[in-house]
């Protein structure tokens, strides 16, 4: 068996050499010649698994280790009994690391009252469920949107786009890239999207760079239509528009879902159902070696402080998008070099506070955020 593996996938080396002939390329460099006798492929989105690459291979399995599985042509798999899986949830924490260090960046920087706003949820999965539960944390309002689930489950908790458009303060997108059907999202947001926002809201895409059309972000944040854009996905990566680059409040090369543990557990993920697949006795295999933060304890005194001061000390101990968005506005064309060296980022859970002067109430809420609290 030949498996042919991302070799900016971390923590996999070793795992499955013993059972197959392995080969660690880069995404780019995963050719049609390269696969065309492979078995397994293990993959990132850089690898575009369509008919090009995959016409008159000997590949059976794709497993990416990513949420988004955009990147796989489903159809082209379907029809040529190739059988895929991504990584359902693995890195959804890390996006709300992300989300959390955006809206207290935000916070500090316009001098908001978070539990004043409401935040629009587009896509309420495994992502958005996790964002709604850590705003519903911060005492604002929110707003779910999504159709497929209003669907199936009933529309009770749920309000439609023009809604979220109409009374949204903070609009952020967790949708999948959908190209056609009644819930395409590619270009979600495009003009008549933004000609109909009534609050100018901030508007935050980490999802995939093709939902938010380029000429139409940078017309609405020209004619403040929205108030900020906040982007970590572009079109066109990593040939990205720079002009819209320096218009956008935060700025990140594609690294929402960049945690070690996110990175661990998408590894984890795919090594098991490769190993489901082919039963290859791998059931117990599991990453080893993963980082440590540098510093896992952090001492916050409450004293003359608000609930959300004390909350935005613990978030952005752990994790602080400034120095991303300012590492990234210095090396525009080093878009896949920053996310190849990515330093190393833990989640919340990696982390213990040692608290003064915080009430029980702000202690639970930073032990729902998954914080481990020191009370000696
Ligand atoms: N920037 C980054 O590093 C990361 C980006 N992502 C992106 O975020 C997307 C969402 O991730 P998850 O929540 O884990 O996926 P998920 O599949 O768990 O959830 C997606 C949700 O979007 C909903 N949806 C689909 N079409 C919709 C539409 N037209 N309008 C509103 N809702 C719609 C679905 O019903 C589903 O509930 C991924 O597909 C991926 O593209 C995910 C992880 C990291
Ligand atoms: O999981 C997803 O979906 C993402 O967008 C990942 O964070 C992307 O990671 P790479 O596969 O591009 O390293």
């Amino acid at each position: 068996m030949k498996i042919v593996i991302d070799d900016k996938i971390p923590y996999i080396k070793g795992a499955f050499e013993e059972k197959a002939e392995v080969i660690y390329l880069p995404g780019s460099k995963t050719t049609p010649d390269i696969v065309k006798d492979a078995d397994v492929l293990v993959t990132r989105t850089r690898t575009i698994c369509n008919e090009k690459l995959l016409s008159g291979s000997s590949v059976k399995f794709i497993a990416t280790a990513t949420i988004g599985f955009d990147h796989i042509d489903i159809d082209y798999c379907a029809t040529h009994g190739i059988q895929w899986t991504n990584a359902p949830g693995c890195n959804s924490k890390s996006v709300e690391q992300y989300i959390a260090s955006v809206l207290m960046v935000l916070a500090t920087k316009k001098n908001l009252q978070l539990k004043e706003l409401r935040m629009g949820i587009v896509g309420v999965g495994n992502v958005g469920k996790k964002i709604a539960r850590l705003c519903d944390l911060l005492g604002m309002k929110v707003l779910l949107n999504d159709p497929p689930r209003e669907r199936t489950e009933g529309s009770s908790g749920f309000v439609s786009l023009q809604t979220v458009m109409e009374e949204a303060d903070i609009i952020t997108l967790h949708v999948p890239l959908n190209m056609k059907g009644e819930d395409a999202t590619y270009h979600l947001a495009d003009e008549p999207f933004f000609a109909k926002l009534k609050r100018q809201p901030v508007l935050i895409n980490s999802c995939r760079g093709e939902v938010v059309e380029t000429e139409a972000v940078k017309t609405a944040i020209a004619q403040q239509q929205i108030s900020s854009f906040v982007c970590d996905c572009w079109e066109h990566e990593p040939g990205i528009d720079l002009d819209l680059l320096s218009q956008t409040e935060l700025a990140t090369p594609h690294i929402a879902g960049y945690s070690k543990d996110g990175k661990a557990l998408g590894t984890q993920m795919s090594v098991h159902a490769v190993n489901t697949f082919f039963n290859l006795g791998l059931n117990d295999w599991q990453p080893s070696g993963v980082e440590k933060p540098q510093n896992p304890v952090i001492e916050i005194n409450g004293s003359g402080l608000t609930e959300q001061q004390i909350l935005a000390k613990a978030i952005l101990a752990t994790y602080d998008i400034r120095q991303d968005d300012a590492t990234f506005r210095n090396n525009t064309a080093q878009f896949e070099q920053l996310r190849g060296d990515y330093p190393t980022r833990r989640e919340f859970p990696a982390y213990t506070i040692i608290p003064t002067k915080i009430t029980d109430e702000t202690i639970a809420k930073l032990r729902q955020l998954g914080f481990n609290i020191d009370n000696k």
